[in-house]
């Protein structure tokens, strides 16, 4: 069983009890459920854009915890004044110490960015919630979903005036994956089944075969200015960073010297 099999069959438990717990009636009168989006993909598209998406990770499989001693809301309006072009909050808890309360803090903080909610979706439930918590977008990953549930998946983000970020990590995910729904393709560097690499390969690879009208962002084990220029000049346009900000004492000063040295 790799280290995804065991998130995936812990989540579909966890969706099934919070199922029974509010129903999907219920949420579309919670929270920020009826707030309009902020787009992501408008975001990038702005040529001012520094295109870094910059994460909220307390910790994670491979590396344990990473900081547990800064709040969501000091990182995320950090990150923002520092000029992140999207934030992203985990939300999964056993696997990634992240929570519903970080994602509705990092929302009531920073009205105005888009925001990713980083967990593994593979119910539409888990995206009306997302609505209520006030996210933007939605990550659907190929390695754990068949092309027919992202096509439903991603029509119901579409649906709710969301936007998907679909996930792949090497050709074939991205061959049986791509559809109508999806606005954001991103290349994760790390492979879920095994979190082993600590390089962009995956994205240096992959940069010629996504279609040239998707918007690609790649994602994990960026950490240096020059591999963000070299992402670029193949296109890229965002870049999904989290442990590079998130393992020093103030991740948004940690962001604001990256961009200092990508402009
Ligand atoms: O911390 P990193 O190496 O900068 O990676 C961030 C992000 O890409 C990573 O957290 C991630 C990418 N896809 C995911 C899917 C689930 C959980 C986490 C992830």
């Amino acid at each position: 069983m790799t280290i995804l099999d065991k998130i995936i069959e812990n989540k579909a438990r966890e969706v099934a009890e919070r199922k029974a717990l509010v129903s999907i009636e219920e949420l579309t009168k919670k929270g920020y459920f009826a707030k309009t989006t902020n787009s992501l993909k408008t975001s990038l598209l702005n040529p001012a854009s520094t295109g870094i998406i910059a994460e909220f990770k307390r910790k994670s499989p491979s590396k344990g915890i990473i900081n547990a001693h800064v709040t969501v809301e000091e990182v995320t309006t950090g990150y923002v004044q520092a000029g992140a072009a999207c934030l992203s909050v985990l939300t999964d808890m056993d696997f990634f110490g992240g929570s519903d309360e970080d994602i509705l803090a990092a929302r009531k903080a920073n009205p105005t960015i888009p925001i990713l909610r980083k967990d593994f979706i593979i119910d539409e439930y888990q995206i009306f919630e997302a609505k209520a918590l006030g996210a933007d977008v939605i990550l659907l990953i190929a390695a754990n979903l068949t092309p027919t549930r992202i096509y439903e998946l991603g029509k119901v983000v579409k649906d709710l005036g969301m936007e998907t970020l679909l996930e792949v990590h090497d050709q074939e995910e991205l061959d049986r994956s791509l559809c109508e729904y999806i606005d954001v393709v991103g290349v994760n560097n790390r492979n879920l089944k095994n979190f082993a690499e600590q390089n962009v390969n995956a994205s240096l690879e992959l940069a010629d075969k996504i279609p040239s009208h998707c918007i690609k962002i790649s994602e994990s084990c960026i950490s240096q200015p020059e591999t963000i220029k070299q992402l670029r000049e193949v296109g890229y346009r965002g870049f999904l960073i989290g442990e590079t900000f998130m393992k020093t004492p103030a991740p948004a000063e940690t962001l604001k010297s990256l961009i200092a040295q990508i402009q």
